[in-house]
C-alpha cells in the first residue's frame, strides 16, 4: 500500500540559497587556448559579502533583482541564473518555470563573481525546490557549463581552480582573514581584461599563447600562508615579485586610476592590496577586523573608490537558508 504522505516532505517554499563572492587570492593565467580560454592555477577564497537567490514556483521563468546596482543587472534569461536554472531543468526533463529574486549585495561586475553566485544559488535552489535529487558531482557539471567561476561559488571556503578555473580541489585555511574591498564605479568587462591580458603580453614579445607562456602554478609560499592562516605571510605573497595577479596588469592599464586606489589602501594601513580578479574591485588584505574598519576609513576619506566595504574570508559556499 502506497503511504498517505511523501516519504519527504516537499521543501517550504519558497526556498533561499546565500551565495558568496570570491576573491582570488592567486591567479596565474597561462596561455590563450585554442578554446579561447586561459589554463589557470585560480586560488580561490570565498569572502562575507552575500546574494541571496529565493527561488518560487511561476507559470514561467521569471528574474528580478533588488539592491542598489539591480538596475545594472539583466532581468531576462541572459542572467546567468536564469541560465543556471534552464539547465538544470532540461537535464531532468521539467520545466523551467520559477521566479528567481536575487538579492543583490555583490558589486556588479567587479571581479568578485557576483553572477556566477547567482547562477549557482539558483542551481541550488532550484534543485532543492524541484526535489530533482541531482548529485552534488552533476550540480557542478552544470555550474561548470555556466561559466567558469560558478563552480566556486557552490563550493566556497578556499580552493584551487585548474584548467579554466573549474576543476576544484580544495585548499587548507587556518584561520580568518580580514579585507576591505574598495568597489570601483562602473565594471570591467572579463574578457576584455583577458584580452588586454594577452595584448600586453605580445607587446612585451613573450607571446600571449598556450606555446609561448609557462603553464600556471599554485605559489606554495601562499598556499603555506593560507594554512597556517597567517595574514602577514599571505601578504608577503600577494606582494611578491610580480604580484599574485597576473590580469592586475591588464585591469590597471584598462583602468589607470585603479592604481590611486590601490596607493590609497596600503597608505591607510593594509598589509597588501591588489585587484580582485579581473576588477575593478580592489581587495586590501590586513591585520584584523579593527584594522579593516580603519582602512575602509582611510579608503573612503580618499575619494578613490564609490564605496569600501569589510569582509572575511574563508566563507561557506551556496547554502539553503529557508528549510
Ligand atoms: C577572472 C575570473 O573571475 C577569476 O576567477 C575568472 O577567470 C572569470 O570567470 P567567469 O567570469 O566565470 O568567466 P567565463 O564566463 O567562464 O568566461 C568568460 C570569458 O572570460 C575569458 N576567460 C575566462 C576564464 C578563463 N580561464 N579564461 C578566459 O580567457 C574568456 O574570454 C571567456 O569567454
Ligand atoms: N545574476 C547576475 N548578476 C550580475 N551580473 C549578471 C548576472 N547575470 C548576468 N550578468 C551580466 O554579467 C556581467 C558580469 O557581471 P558579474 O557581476 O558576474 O561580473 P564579475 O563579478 O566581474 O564576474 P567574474 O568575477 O566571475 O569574472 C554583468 O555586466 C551583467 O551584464
Amino acid at each position: 500500500m502506497s503511504p498517505a504522505y511523501p516519504a519527504y516532505p516537499a521543501p517550504p517554499v519558497p526556498v533561499t540559497v546565500r551565495v558568496p563572492a570570491k576573491v582570488n587570492v592567486q591567479l596565474a593565467v597561462g596561455g590563450l587556448r585554442p578554446d579561447g580560454y586561459h589554463d589557470l592555477a585560480n586560488v580561490f577564497l570565498a569572502v562575507s559579502l552575500h546574494d541571496d537567490v529565493t527561488a518560487t514556483p511561476a507559470d514561467t521563468l521569471r528574474i528580478t533583482v533588488e539592491g542598489p546596482d539591480a538596475g545594472r543587472v539583466p532581468q531576462d534569461r541572459t542572467n546567468l541564473a536564469a541560465r543556471a536554472a534552464e539547465l538544470l531543468a532540461a537535464r531532468h526533463g521539467i520545466e523551467p518555470h520559477v521566479h528567481l529574486h536575487i538579492a543583490k549585495d555583490i558589486p556588479v561586475a567587479g571581479g568578485m563573481a557576483g553572477g556566477s553566485a547567482d547562477a549557482a544559488g539558483a542551481v541550488l535552489a532550484c534543485d532543492a525546490l524541484w526535489g530533482t535529487g541531482a548529485s552534488r558531482d552533476e550540480l557542478l557539471e552544470i555550474c561548470a557549463e555556466v561559466g567558469s567561476d560558478v563552480p566556486f561559488s557552490l563550493v566556497g571556503g578556499a580552493a584551487l581552480g585548474r584548467g579554466r578555473g573549474e576543476l576544484l580541489t580544495p585548499v587548507e585555511t587556518g584561520g580568518t582573514f580580514h579585507w576591505v574591498f574598495a568597489v570601483a564605479d562602473g565594471g570591467l568587462s572579463t574578457p576584455a581584461v583577458y584580452r588586454e591580458c594577452d595584448r600586453l603580453r605580445e607587446a612585451a614579445g613573450t607571446g600571449s599563447g598556450v606555446a609561448d607562456v609557462p603553464a600556471p602554478d599554485p605559489s606554495a609560499e601562499l598556499l603555506d600562508a593560507l594554512r597556517n592562516g597567517d595574514p602577514r605571510a599571505l601578504a608577503a605573497a600577494l606582494n611578491s615579485d610580480g604580484g599574485a595577479n597576473d590580469l592586475q596588469p591588464a585591469a590597471v592599464s584598462l583602468r589607470p586610476s585603479l592604481e590611486a586606489v590601490l596607493r590609497a589602501g596600503t597608505e591607510a594601513g593594509a598589509l597588501a592590496g591588489i585587484v580582485s580578479g579581473s576588477g575593478p574591485t580592489t581587495a586590501f588584505l590586513t591585520e584584523d577586523g579593527a584594522a579593516a574598519r580603519k582602512v575602509a576609513d582611510g579608503l573612503r576619506a580618499s575619494g578613490t573608490c564609490r564605496a569600501a566595504r569589510v569582509a572575511t574570508g574563508p566563507a561557506d559556499g551556496a547554502r539553503v537558508i529557508t528549510r
